[in-house]
């Protein structure tokens, strides 16, 4: 049985208790995001303009989507460029609200106030009126479906998805993910290490954290988070191998759910000739 460290002690607790920690529906309704706060809308414009930015240099492949479940803007976002992508989550809860959204469930999350102020932000920075949000999500629900949805866990001895093929995929992404399950500084860059592995050549690596953070509170239960900084962020890549590492940062606010007061996203690439 893949068992994981519980994040209040030192206790292994098997996975399937684990999963029970999940609350999907909360998460969609509390942080999937009903309304604009500006953490949202500094991620949509980054993201999009990163997309656009690195349009010729970043492959068409294939993407990974670590430890995203139930998000679906960023995996939007990304289906403007590639092909497939794997969707990769611990919570089969998390992952079983995306395929319903896949499969058009009269009761799957409702994006679409979402998705369409990341197709106005592209109108806005490429002054391409023609994305329609029908066509943009039909290739979301092509690319999740070609990449296939993953149930994993990071912490389980042989990690399915962070021991993969080396050299596949052209875009690996994580967001708010790593803090939640590197319990160490030192496994945080390991895993970093991971990532660079599982990229192409020329591989593009996108990370969003919430810095300086120490803890955040899920269904009622305080959980401790690895206070990650800038610094520890970029070394990371840096050891890693990473180039072009470039990386936006805003200031937020800090409230009794959660402690990290500075959104970042950091981009890197993989360089081409590795050695
Ligand atoms: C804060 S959520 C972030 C979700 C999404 N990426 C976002 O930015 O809103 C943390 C994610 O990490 C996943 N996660 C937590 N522990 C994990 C583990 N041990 N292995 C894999 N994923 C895990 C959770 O299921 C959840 O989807």
């Amino acid at each position: 049985m893949n068992t994981v460290q519980h994040p209040d002690s030192d206790v292994p607790m098997n996975l399937e208790e684990c999963i029970e920690h999940t609350n999907t529906a909360k998460y969609l309704s509390t942080h999937a995001y009903s309304k604009m706060v500006p953490s949202f809308k500094f991620i949509i414009e980054n993201l999009i303009r990163i997309i656009n930015d690195h349009d010729h240099r970043i492959g068409n492949q294939r993407a990974l989507e670590f430890g995203d479940g139930p998000c679906l803007l960023t995996s939007f976002i990304l289906a403007k460029k590639v092909q497939s992508i794997r969707f990769a989550d611990r919570s089969l809860e998390n992952l079983a609200a995306v395929r319903n959204w896949i499969n058009q469930k009269p009761d799957a999350h409702d994006w679409s106030d979402l998705f369409d102020r990341a197709i106005h932000e592209y109108h806005t920075q490429t002054g391409d009126t023609s994305a329609k949000r029908s066509l943009w999500e039909n290739r979301l629900r092509e690319a999740i479906v070609n990449g296939g949805l993953l149930q994993f866990n990071v912490r389980a001895h042989d990690c399915p998805v962070l021991n993969g093929e080396l050299n596949y995929y052209d875009i690996v992404s994580s967001s708010m993910c790593l803090e939640r399950v590197c319990s160490t500084h030192l496994i945080y860059k390991q895993t970093i290490k991971q990532f660079y592995a599982l990229l192409k050549e020329n591989g593009f690596i996108i990370l969003m954290h919430e810095l300086n953070q120490s803890f955040y509170v899920e269904n009622e239960h305080r959980h401790p988070i690895l206070p990650l900084n800038r610094t520890v962020v970029i070394e990371a890549l840096t050891d890693a191998g990473f180039e072009d590492i470039h990386d936006e940062t805003q200031d937020q606010d800090v409230d009794n759910v959660a402690d990290g007061n500075v959104i970042m996203i950091v981009t890197a690439f993989k360089p081409q000739q590795s050695s």
